[in-house]
């Protein structure tokens, strides 16, 4: 079956819209009807099949209607009003805003990913930024709060360490869950040189790296860092986590962001469904 975005007629003077031909952007009249001899795409097609009350509600929203377009013929013939044509047009901007953040997102990737390889323009801060991707690795984490909780000689010491672990589990799991559901690949200037990763580390989106160091940071400023001069520090840990991922060529700018917000997110999550000293002993009463 031909694929409808090959029949979309090239239009000029127009907005642009996605689907034409080849895949680039078309040209679609925001007041001329469309041809009645080709087929509507798929996003019109499935405003048509849509409840008729909110259908005519979106035709009074549309760009076409508010100019006060005259050209509505009725559809006495049968074919479809002309106001409907601009029902195609809202979703059509949706999809150009977006590639166009797209597009702003990978050039900016690229002007960023200066330490992408050694003979990058800031190729010599390269080993630099790789501490900071180790320092915001799962493993360093894991490792330190087990031997932390190891360590630690009081109850609420062990609940703390506990629930960080916790958090960091649920992290891989929840970042694990994104990456493989949006399949993102990472930038094309990244050298996969990465130690001990998962499968889904291929993919880029959301940044692990970003999600790690938002949720530790918020749980090392709640509950472990109180100095002033360190809850700095804390913070200035986890900017150059995330500028490092763009830097290194690692992740998109949109990936690191992105994984900032579900890291602060799941620090909230951390704290609801925090392990208390009670619910731990029944837990362990339970698997004992
Ligand atoms: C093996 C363990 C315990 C964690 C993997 C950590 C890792 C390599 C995450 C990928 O981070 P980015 O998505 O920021 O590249």
């Amino acid at each position: 079956m031909p694929s409808p975005k090959a029949k979309a007629p090239a239009r000029a003077g127009g907005s642009p819209v996605l689907g034409g031909a080849n895949g680039r952007y078309e040209f679609l009249s925001l007041t001329k009807p469309l041809s009645r001899s080709s087929p509507p795409p798929p996003l019109l097609l499935q405003r048509q099949g849509s409840d008729p009350t909110t259908a005519r509600l979106r035709v009074s929203e549309s760009p076409t209607r508010r100019r006060g377009s005259g050209s509505s013929t009725g559809s006495a013939s049968g074919q479809a009003p002309p106001e409907e044509d601009g029902l195609r047009l809202n979703p059509s901007f949706v999809r150009v805003a977006l590639s166009s953040l797209l597009a702003i997102d990978l050039w900016m990737s690229k002007r960023l990913g200066v330490c992408a390889c050694e003979d990058s323009s800031w190729g010599s801060v390269r080993p630099l930024m790789k501490l900071i991707e180790i320092s915001g690795h799962g493993i360093p984490w894991l490792a330190g709060g087990v031997y932390c909780l190891y360590k630690s000689d009081s109850a609420a010491g062990q609940e703390v360490m506990l629930n960080l672990l916790m958090g960091l589990l649920l992290d891989l799991l929840l970042v694990g869950i994104v990456k493989a559901s949006v399949r993102r690949r990472r930038p094309s200037h990244n050298r996969m040189d990465m130690f001990a990763t998962f499968s889904v580390d291929r993919y880029s989106f959301p940044s692990g790296h970003a999600t790690r160091a938002a949720m530790c940071g918020r749980f090392l400023l709640a509950h472990l860092v109180l100095a002033a001069p360190l809850r700095v520090l804390v913070l200035l840990w986890a900017a150059l986590v995330g500028l490092s991922r763009v830097m290194l060529g690692r992740h998109n700018v949109t990936d690191v962001m992105f994984g900032f917000w579900m890291g602060y997110c799941q620090y909230n999550l951390v704290e609801m469904l925090w392990l208390s000293p009670q619910t731990l002993q029944g837990l362990l009463g339970y698997f004992a």
